[in-house]
């Protein structure tokens, strides 16, 4: 591991057995290798006594530290993320190199996506796990990501991706935030991808990337990194295509909605509701397809997945296409909520503008009466958004409900009040409402609807959890609108 780790000065004497790596000194158990890495809110070096004390036998550090203990090992190095990717893949035995493994990035449509082309693999018999926002797997079936990051750091990737070999598999798919693919994290920096999937960039994330620019740069580095022999799958409807095709030896193969030069698959949406859409897909043959998903950006998706699985699986995509009926949305994804009452309730995930900009319009044909949309935006994250956002849901709901989605440390009713900054033509009192308590604001929301309305409670979708400054707390969205329209005397009908 030494050999991967890099040391610039090594000391202390011996080889002490490693048997887990750890980032977080509050997870160290006996035999650790601990990682001091330097963070946002404190520093990995602080915590080095704190890692001895509870059995690490070696430290890879940045910085000088205060002391050094007789009889463990210390590492400095010029940068402790980089050392723990590369550490992390020596120590699981490189699974990456034993798999083909498929990375999908993008600002939306990620996790849809992952689990599309883990479910297409699957249901081709291949033996095939699954890492993403939403839901996991090493082989079984998935279950809740019980993460709070859609990638995780290096020891759990490479972990997971070892116990996919071990299981049998031979192929995983791991959504690659670009968090995830920055070199400042490192968390991918040593997976070997051999299928690269796009599903679009668009604005999130500012505040970590710094720049439009920069947020692309690094979702480019998964198709950067490909082989030759990879495949590069890009939407040609997204103007960053060009730029990536650009920078893969990869194949490349193309999807788009509509005609477009060069795409291996197009979709023509031929109907469409808020169950489905029936689609016209072009490749070699051209074969109708239900997309058994709202919205064309889930046409999308599904034509990403297809292209990612047959690449993957060394197939033509077309074999694939029967499968897309049967396929599975990932909870909190276009969430029908029923409970007789008389107008529609969606929970979903969108929380970018770039989600709103594809899913409210899309809604807005499908509904008589007025629009009334719930969501918030994330505290400590990416503030420039915010007013996009806003603008965004006042161009296409007459209500807009502002509430808390994960305020963390951040003013409640600031944030809010940068969202509303951006709403355009609402009145505060009768058409914009902030409201912090997301419980209260989904209960208004619900309460103010009426025959042929459309509730769509945004950001929250899966999660389980708000984080405020006090930490995380308990949430349910789902349970959340079911107590609203059981207030108002809708409930769920029960069996016996
Ligand atoms: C904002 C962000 O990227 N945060 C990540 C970052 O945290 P940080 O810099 O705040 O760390 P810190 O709290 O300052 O601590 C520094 C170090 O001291 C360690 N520590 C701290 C306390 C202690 O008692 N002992 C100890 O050893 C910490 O484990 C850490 O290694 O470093 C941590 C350790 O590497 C990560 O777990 C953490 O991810 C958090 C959970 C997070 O929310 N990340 C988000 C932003 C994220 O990664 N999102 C992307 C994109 C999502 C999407 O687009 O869908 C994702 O892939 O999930
Ligand atoms: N192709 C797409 N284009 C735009 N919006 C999309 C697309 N696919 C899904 N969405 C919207 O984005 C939301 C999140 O979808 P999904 O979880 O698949 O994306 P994600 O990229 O994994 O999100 P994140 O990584 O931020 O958790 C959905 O609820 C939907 O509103």
């Amino acid at each position: 591991m030494l050999d991967a780790i890099k040391p610039e000065e090594v000391r202390g004497e011996g080889d002490p057995p490693v048997r887990l790596l750890a980032y977080d000194s509050r997870d160290v158990e006996s035999g650790a290798l601990f990682f001091a890495l330097p963070g946002l809110h404190t520093d990995g070096h602080r915590f080095v006594q704190d890692a001895l004390e509870r059995g690490a036998v070696a430290v890879v550090h940045e910085r000088e530290l205060p002391s050094y203990r007789e009889g463990v090992v210390y590492l400095r190095v010029k940068n402790a993320r980089r050392a723990l990717s590369a550490a992390s893949a020596v120590f699981y035995g490189h699974p990456s190199q034993d798999l083909e493994v498929i990375g999908v990035t993008g600002t939306d449509g990620k996790s849809s996506t992952t689990y599309f082309i883990y479910q297409l693999l699957r249901a081709s018999g291949v033996k095939v796990g699954c890492i993403s926002t939403a839901l996991f797997s090493t082989g079984g079936e998935p279950e809740p990501n019980p993460l709070r990051q859609s990638t995780p750091e290096a020891p759990f990737v490479h972990g997971a991706l070892a116990r996919m070999r071990e299981a049998g598999c031979t192929h995983a798919v791991v959504e690659a935030t670009s968090h995830g693919l920055s070199p400042r994290t490192a968390r991918l920096e040593d997976v070997r991808f051999t299928v690269g999937v796009l599903t679009n960039i668009t604005h999130e994330h500012m505040e970590f990337h710094g720049s439009f620019e920069q947020y692309r740069e690094d979702k480019g580095r998964l198709f950067r990194g490909l082989p030759e022999e990879g495949k590069a799958v890009l939407n040609l409807d997204d103007p960053s295509s060009g730029f990536l095709a650009e920078r893969t030896r990869a194949g490349v193969w193309g999807y788009g909605l509509g005609a477009r030069e060069g795409a291996r698959l197009w979709a023509e949406v031929r109907e469409e509701s808020l169950a489905g859409s029936r689609c016209l897909v072009h490749g070699r043959e051209t074969l109708e397809v239900w997309v058994p998903f709202p919205g064309r950006f889930n046409v999308e998706n599904v034509l990403a997945a297809v292209l990612g699985a047959a690449a993957a699986a060394g197939k033509e995509p077309e074999g694939f296409l029967s499968h897309v009926p049967h396929l599975e949305g990932v909870p909190g994804r276009m969430e029908r909520v029923e409970a007789g009452q008389p107008f529609l309730v969606l929970v979903d995930y969108a929380h970018t503008p770039g989600a709103f900009e594809k899913l409210l319009p899309f809604v807005r044909r499908f509904v008589e009466g007025r629009l009334i949309v719930v969501f918030g935006s994330a505290g400590e994250r990416d503030r420039t958004k915010r007013p996009m956002q806003g603008r965004v849901a006042s161009r296409w709901a007459e209500v807009v409900v502002l509430t808390d989605e994960d305020p963390r440390g951040e003013d409640r009713m600031a944030i809010l009040r940068e969202i509303a900054a951006g709403c355009e033509g609402l009145m505060e009192g009768e058409s914009l409402f902030m409201v912090p308590d997301r419980r209260e604001a989904i209960g208004l929301a619900v309460g103010m609807a009426r025959e042929g309305d459309a509730v769509l409670c945004l950001g929250k979708g899966h999660e389980r959890s708000i984080v405020t400054a006090e930490g995380p707390v308990a949430w349910d969205e789902v349970g959340a609108v079911r107590e609203a329209l059981a207030a108002r005397g809708w409930r769920e009908e029960q069996g016996l």
